[in-house]
Formats: structure tokens, C-alpha cells, sequence
């Protein structure tokens, strides 16, 4: 967000002053690269609240990361002025009305972004592209909005491609949300065509919203960004009453009371306001320096004459996948403390806690919410902060129960207990996968290999499939999603939650160096996958690990059990042996280069291992740059 304060458009109604009646607060919702954003942008432009010359694409999106990822990681709420003309009247009441616009990132690592901004609107704009149709977000989103209560209006978008076939997808998306194809409307987020008559549907189909303006106030948090010159700004919608920048506010959940600097709306650019009134979305400014001190899904009242009864909230998101972060370099563990305690400031999903490792020293374990955040939050440390970082292959979060009946829980495999087990339990997804029905053989197949039961099948249309499967999340996090893109040559797609536990049989398999087990190379596995992983391992570290004055035996084992072994061959590796002759200055410089590149060894036993070996054997077991789509 920048300091900058654009000029409201002087037709507007002033926020605080805008009877409920002429309020639309709405969403888009959609597969991810379906348009969102570009269609954002376009409503953008036609309501002057960014003029054209100074828009920039993915105006919304405003981290870096996001614009060259293209993605939208944060949702936005943007207020906008839009004059529904008096010849179009048989569409809605001319006049002019407050939109309030939201947008929604489309990943599945992000689901609980949307859902949070979903109870903050009337209406959803469930946006397909007229080239792809209906993919599996598309369906999760859809679920989510319909279980909010919100009124869909059906869209295609990229109407203006070559390969648009809005007559098909209309169809298909008529039949998913119970209209007749002729009311989803056709519009192209990139030239413009069809988005006026757009913004007078989301007039006339977005229901006001409905509030007690005299009640004490009530408003929903559904977000909370950590700025560096404003501290945390916190975005509500506002239900009941009236919210004024000279009330104290209090936090319902904590009770803490804080002071309010500043009330106002994004339009896109903040703009400062007096109060929000009933149903009326914008930001609070309040001096708090951490988004957990400002929670999403609490209610904000006031403490004089407060509300005594707080709105349903949301449930926090758990951490689904953890992995080990740590620097290469052992002087930069405090700069990656600092970093990640920033980062956190502005995601309220990120948990870390310290942890050591043998091989790697000291770092974290990190919890994330699914691939995508991880990788963008290692993205993130290495970019904002300079960091060059080693992460461990990520690992899902096990229950392991012992024989004498104590329980426990494992997210790391360095915790894996010894002794006698009576039975691990492994999260489970529920999956949902779209795609031609072409490829029906080949993703049953993968999915066999990846232990999935598969639980039912519909066909869309007499081309396109959706199948249901339960799979372990363990093996979705892996390379899952990037062998269903190749297999399918991207035409499928994949979402999937949450679903509960199932005992599973695994094993720990430990990568033995010299006879050292190697703590970071360590990883739960199912059984029958264990003695793959072992060899896989242990070729790829023969390559990798250079050869040393001795012989390195690489071992990978389940307890004491060995399953596979390589060998490194020894070595003297002698780097004065191209000086002869007596230049002594030569000779020190060269022994001294050799103690330089010794420092940033890792250490196993007598074993050096060189950083780059540790980041080329675990990438292996991660997945690529390409999680996205
Ligand atoms: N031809 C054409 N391309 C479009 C249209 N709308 C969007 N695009 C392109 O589709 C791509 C994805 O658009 P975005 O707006 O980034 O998609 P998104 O749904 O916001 O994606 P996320 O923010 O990642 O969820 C971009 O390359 C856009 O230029 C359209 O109407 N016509």
C-alpha cells in the first residue's frame, strides 16, 4: 500500500454516509489464470477509479512476488462508484451505486483466503473461462461461495480467444449452477466487451446488505496486512452500527482496546473517511504492529457501549506441511529469525519454531499451509532478506501411537520414535481431479501408485470428468501434482481438503553417512515406497558427495536394518601437486583457497559435504518451481 491519497470520485457517495440501499459488495471467484485479476482491472478503469493511462497490469495485485508470478496471494477490497444510465433501465434502477469489490487468490493453499472474504460480500462473480471451462477450483470455490449463502452470478471470460467456446462452457456452467445458459454472461477482462453490462448485472443481482445502522458496532475482520509505515491495516466489513475514527475499538476475542488512528476505504489508493456505516467495506488503522494482535474472522466493536455478542468468526488454518529451513551460511541464522518474525507479521498462517540439525545446524521447522506457501515464503526469505537457504524434503504432520498407549505427534522424521509402535496415523485428502476424458487411464494409474481409493466419478459433459479420490496427503505433497499435469499435458486439475486420518504402514528410513545418519536426508515413507527411497538416495549422494581421503560408505536404513549401500571411493586429492618447484607464496594461496572452501562444509563425522549436495539431493524430493498450475 503506498501513502498516496487519489481523489474520490466527487459523484461518489462518502463512505459512512452511503444508505445500505445503493451498497453491492461482491467477489470473484475462479480457477486460477481464468481472469480474476485482469478482470478487476477492467472494472477498475471503467468506474474511474484508475484512470487508464495510470493503470498498470494487475493493479491489485501489489507484492512483487505476485505480479511476477502473476498470481494474487492477498485479497484487495476496492470501493468503486459505478452510474447504472437511465436507458438502462430495464436492467437495473439508474442511479449511482457503491460497489464494493473484493478480490480472491484462486490456489488451493489459499482456500481459507477465500473463504474469509466470501462472508464479507452478497454476491460472487464465478468467472470460467470460455476456453477452459470448469475446472476443479472452479467447483471448490463455487462450494464455498454457495455454502456462505452468496448469490452466484455466472460468468465467462476470454471470450475474445480464438478457442473461446462460450456456447459449451455456457451450457456446462448452466447446468452447474441450476440457470439457463442464456443468463451467464460472455465477457473478455481484456478488451473490455460485455463488462458494463457486467457491473449493471452485479447491481442488479447483488442483494443490499442488511444491518442494524442503530445497533452498537459490529464489524467482521477478513483481513489484516502488516505495512511497514502504517503498521497492521485491517480490513472489516462493517455488519451493524457505525465504526468512527474517534471510537477506541475493542477486539471481541481478547477484549484488548486499542486506539483508532485512522478509518477510510481503498479506492484503490487508501482514502481517509470519517466512519463506516452498515454493510460498508474499508480498513482500520490502529497503531498495532502484528496481524495477530488484529485477527482475521474477530469482531470489532467499540469500547463504550460496545457490542456484547461477537459474529461467528472463522477457524484458523493448520499448518499442513512442515519442512526444515536453514542457512546455508551458519552466520545468517539470526538475519532468518528476524525475517521469518517479519514475515509473520503479515501472515497469520506462518508458524516456526527453532530446531538443530546434525548436518545442517541450526534453522527452523516451519509450518506451512500447502506447497504454494512454501515455496513462496522460501522465495520470499531469499529475495526480500538475502538469504541462501537449504530447505529439508517437506513432511506432513504423523500420529504416531506406541504400544504402552502414549501418543504423539510427529512433524519431523527426526522425531520418529524408536520402540515399539502400535500403529501411525497419516492425513488423508479428499481430492477432487478434472479433466478430458481421455486421460481417465492414466490418472487411475497414477493415483494407484500413489495409495488413492478412488471414491466416484461424473461425467460434466460427454468430454470432460470429474473424479473423487481419497489420497494420503503425503504423496499429493510430493511430486503429485506435477506427474498429473505431465501425464494429462496440463489439461487436468486438481483441488483438494482436508479430510481426516487413516493408519498407514510406514517406515522412517535414515540415510547413513560413515555410519552417521544424516538427520536432514531422513524421511517417513509408506513401506513399500521405503526401499526406492533408500536407493534413490543413496546413488544420488554417491554423485553429489565428493570423494574424500577415505572410503565413505553411504547406507539407507529402516532401524538397524540396512537396504541399500554405495560407496564412495577414496581419494587424496593433493592441490599442491601441480607446483613443483619451491614458489612458497603460490603454494599458501592455494592451501588457503582450500581452507576457505573447507569453512562452508557441512561436517557429518569426518565427512565433508559441500552445501550444494545437500540442496541437489533434497530438491530431488521437492517439487519443482512449477506448483502452480
Ligand atoms: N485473451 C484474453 N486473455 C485474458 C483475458 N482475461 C485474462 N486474460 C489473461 O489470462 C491470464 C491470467 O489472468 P489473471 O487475471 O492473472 O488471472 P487470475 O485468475 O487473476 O489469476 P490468479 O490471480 O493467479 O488467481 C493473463 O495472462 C491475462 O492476460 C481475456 O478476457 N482475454
Amino acid at each position: 500500500m503506498t501513502r498516496e491519497t487519489s481523489v474520490p470520485n466527487a459523484a461518489a457517495p462518502l463512505p459512512g454516509q452511503t444508505d445500505p440501499a445503493i451498497l453491492r459488495n461482491f467477489c470473484i471467484i475462479a480457477h486460477i489464470d481464468h481472469g480474476k485479476s485482469t478482470l478487476a482491472d477492467q472494472m477498475l478503469r471503467l468506474t474511474g477509479v484508475v484512470d487508464a493511462r495510470a493503470a498498470r497490469a494487475q493493479y491489485l495485485d501489489r507484492m512483487d512476488i505476485e505480479r511476477e508470478r502473476g498470481i494474487t496471494i492477498k485479497s484487495q477490497a476496492v470501493r468503486m462508484p459505478w452510474t447504472v444510465p437511465a436507458d438502462n433501465a430495464e436492467i437495473a434502477e439508474p442511479g449511482t451505486y457503491v460497489l464494493n469489490m473484493i478480490d480472491t487468490p484462486g490456489h488451493v493453499d489459499f482456500t481459507y483466503e477465500v473463504s474469509r472474504s466470501l462472508e464479507a460480500c452478497e454476491a460472487a462473480i464465478l468467472l470460467v473461462d470460455a476456453a477452459q471451462g470448469i475446472e476443479a477450483q472452479t467447483l471448490a470455490n463455487l462450494y464455498l461461495a454457495m455454502g456462505a449463502d452468496l448469490h452466484i452470478i455466472p460468468v465467462l471470460n476470454k471470450i475474445d480467444l480464438p478457442g473461446a467456446n462460450p456456447e459449451k462452457y455456457a451450457a456446462e456452467l448452466a447446468g452447474l449452477v441450476g440457470c439457463d445458459p442464456a443468463d451467464v454472461l460472455r465477457v473478455s477482462a481484456k478488451t473490455g466487451e460485455g463488462v458494463e453490462g457486467l457491473l449493471n448485472e452485479i447491481v442488479k443481482q447483488t442483494p443490499a446488505p442488511v444491518g442494524d445502522a442503530d445497533a452498537p458496532p459490529r464489524a467482521l475482520i477478513f483481513d489484516s496486512v502488516y505495512d511497514t509505515y502504517r503498521g497492521v491495516v485491517t480490513y472489516v466489513r462493517v455488519i451493524d452500527g457505525k465504526l468512527s475514527h474517534r471510537d477506541r475499538i475493542k477486539m471481541m476475542s481478547t477484549g484488548a482496546v486499542h486506539e483508532m488512528l485512522e478509518v477510510g476505504v481503498i479506492s484503490p489508493e487508501p482514502v481517509k473517511a470519517g466512519d463506516l456505516g452498515v454493510g460498508e467495506v474499508g480498513y482500520l488503522i490502529t497503531g498495532v504492529k502484528d496481524v495477530r494482535q488484529s485477527r482475521v474472522g474477530d469482531t470489532v466493536t467499540s469500547q463504550h457501549n460496545g457490542a456484547t455478542d461477537a459474529l461467528g468468526g472463522y477457524k484458523h488454518p493448520n499448518p499442513m506441511v512442515y519442512s526444515g529451513l536453514y542457512p546455508i551460511d551458519g552466520d545468517d541464522y539470526p538475519t532468518l529469525r528476524d525475517a521469518l518474525e517479519r514475515l509473520q507479521l503479515n501472515d497469520a498462517a506462518l508458524t516456526f519454531e527453532p530446531e538443530t540439525s546434525g548436518a545442517l545446524g541450526f534453522g527452523f521447522r516451519i509450518g506451512f499451509l500447502g506447497l504454494l506457501h512454501m515455496e513462496i515464503t522460501r522465495d520470499r526469505l531469499e529475495r526480500e532478506f538475502n538469504l541462501d537457504l537449504i530447505s529439508t524434503a517437506p513432511n506432513v504432520v504423523y500420529e504416531v501411537l506406541m504400544d504402552d498407549g502414549s501418543e504423539l505427534v510427529v512433524t519431523n522424521p527426526s522425531e520418529y520414535p524408536e520402540g515399539k509402535i502400535a500403529e501411525v496415523r497419516e492425513p488423508v485428502v479428499k481430492a477432487t481431479i478434472l479433466s478430458p476424458s481421455d486421460y481417465i487411464g492414466t490418472i487411475m494409474e497414477l493415483c494407484q501408485t500413489k495409495r488413492g481409493n478412488l471414491q466416484g466419478m461424473d461425467y460434466l459433459s460427454e468430454d470432460r470428468v470429474e473424479m473423487r479420490y481419497v489420497l494420503p496427503m503425503g504423496e499429493i505433497v510430493f511430486d503429485f501434482f506435477d506427474q498429473l499435469k505431465s501425464r494429462t499435458k496440463g489439461y487436468a486439475s486438481l483441488d483438494y481438503e482436508r479430510s481426516g486420518e487413516q493408519a498407514a504402514d510406514l517406515v522412517k528410513v535414515d540415510i547413513l553417512l560413515q555410519g552417521e545418519p544424516v538427520d536432514a536426508f531422513s524421511a517417513i515413507v509408506h513401506k513399500d515406497a521405503a526401499y526406492s527411497y533408500g536407493v534413490m538416495m543413496a546413488s544420488k549422494l554417491k554423485d553429489l558427495i565428493p570423494r574424500q581421503q577415505f572410503e565413505v560408505p553411504i547406507q539407507a536404513a529402516i532401524g538397524a536394518r540396512v537396504i541399500a549401500r554405495e560407496n564412495i571411493r577414496a581419494i587424496r586429492k593433493d592441490v599442491l601437486a601441480k607446483c613443483y618447484g619451491g614458489d612458497i607464496t603460490r603454494k599458501r594461496k592455494l592451501l588457503e583457497k582450500q581452507k576457505a572452501g573447507k569453512k562452508r562444509m557441512k561436517n557429518i563425522g569426518t565427512v565433508e559435504v559441500p552445501p550444494e549436495a545437500f540442496i541437489a539431493a533434497l530438491s530431488t524430493t521437492q517439487p519443482s518451481e512449477k506448483t502452480k498450475k
